[in-house]
């Protein structure tokens, strides 16, 4: 699953007109963490560091796509499972999903880049009780503490294809009426967080067709 994840990010890396990724599982699992079975195979150090050096290349690498990524959450998101939710710009839960950072009862800290983007996104005092209690966290309270961006409602829970057109509808409302060097700019800048790389972005739209479009139409923003 670890070298799959790495190489489905490679192939999006050159989707040049691409605007929006959905990571989601199927069979009411977003994903358990780490295959048990390979995780007792590989259990010294060194190992482990190029395991999370595997899935870090693969988080960061999603998360500075120029795509709008939304991780659809149908099931339990467990241990790295959990961890992966974070690498999406977006979460979408169903009602009865669950997450929970497993890992200090694993005796382990995170290997897949969530502590870091844990404590970004809920603030290092959530995510410090995160890791330590390894409690559920439900939709509900994930949506509380900014660790879910919606909820899907709960009938849709055992049906995936319905989780799924739901998301495509609610990422659509963000991206669907934009041409994507414009989507792409966005979510470049957003990604980039750095001034420098902000005006360098931007200015790759600035007199391009979607803005000469744009100006053409002299649109009014009044309603
Ligand atoms: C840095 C990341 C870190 C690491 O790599 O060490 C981690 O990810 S730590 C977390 C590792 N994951 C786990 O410890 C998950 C253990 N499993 C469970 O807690 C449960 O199975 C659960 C909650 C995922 C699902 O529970 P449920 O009641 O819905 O179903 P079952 O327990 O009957 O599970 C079905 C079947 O799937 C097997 N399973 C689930 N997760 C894993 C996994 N990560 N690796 C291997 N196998 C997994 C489970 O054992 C069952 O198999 P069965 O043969 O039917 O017993």
């Amino acid at each position: 699953m670890m070298v799959d994840l790495n190489d489905a990010v490679m192939e999006l890396e050159h989707w040049k007109t691409g605007k929006g990724v959905i990571l989601y599982g199927v069979g009411g699992t977003f994903c358990s963490g780490g295959y048990l079975d390979t995780v007792k195979n590989i259990c010294n150090s060194e190992d482990g560091y190029k395991m999370s050096t595997l899935m870090h290349d693969s988080v960061l690498r999603l998360r500075n796509l120029p795509l709008v990524s939304v991780a659809l959450v149908t099931g339990k998101a467990i241990g790295g499972g959990a961890e992966l939710i974070l690498a999406t710009d977006f979460r979408l839960l169903s009602s009865s999903s669950e997450i929970r950072f497993v890992e200090a009862r694993m005796g382990v800290g995170t290997g897949w880049a969530g502590g870091t983007l844990l404590q970004r996104l809920v603030g290092p005092r959530t995510a410090l009780d995160l890791l330590l209690t390894c409690r559920k966290v439900s939709a509900d309270e994930a949506l509380v503490l900014g660790l879910a961006d919606d909820l899907i409602e709960e009938k849709d829970d055992d049906d995936d294809e319905a989780a799924l057109k739901k998301t495509t509808d609610w990422l659509n409302e963000r991206i669907a009426h934009h041409h994507y060097s414009v989507v792409q700019t966005v979510k470049g800048i957003i990604a980039c967080d750095d001034f420098e790389e902000e005006r360098r972005i931007f200015s790759s739209t600035w007199g391009g067709k979607a803005q000469q479009d744009a100006l053409n139409k002299n649109m009014k923003h009044n309603n």
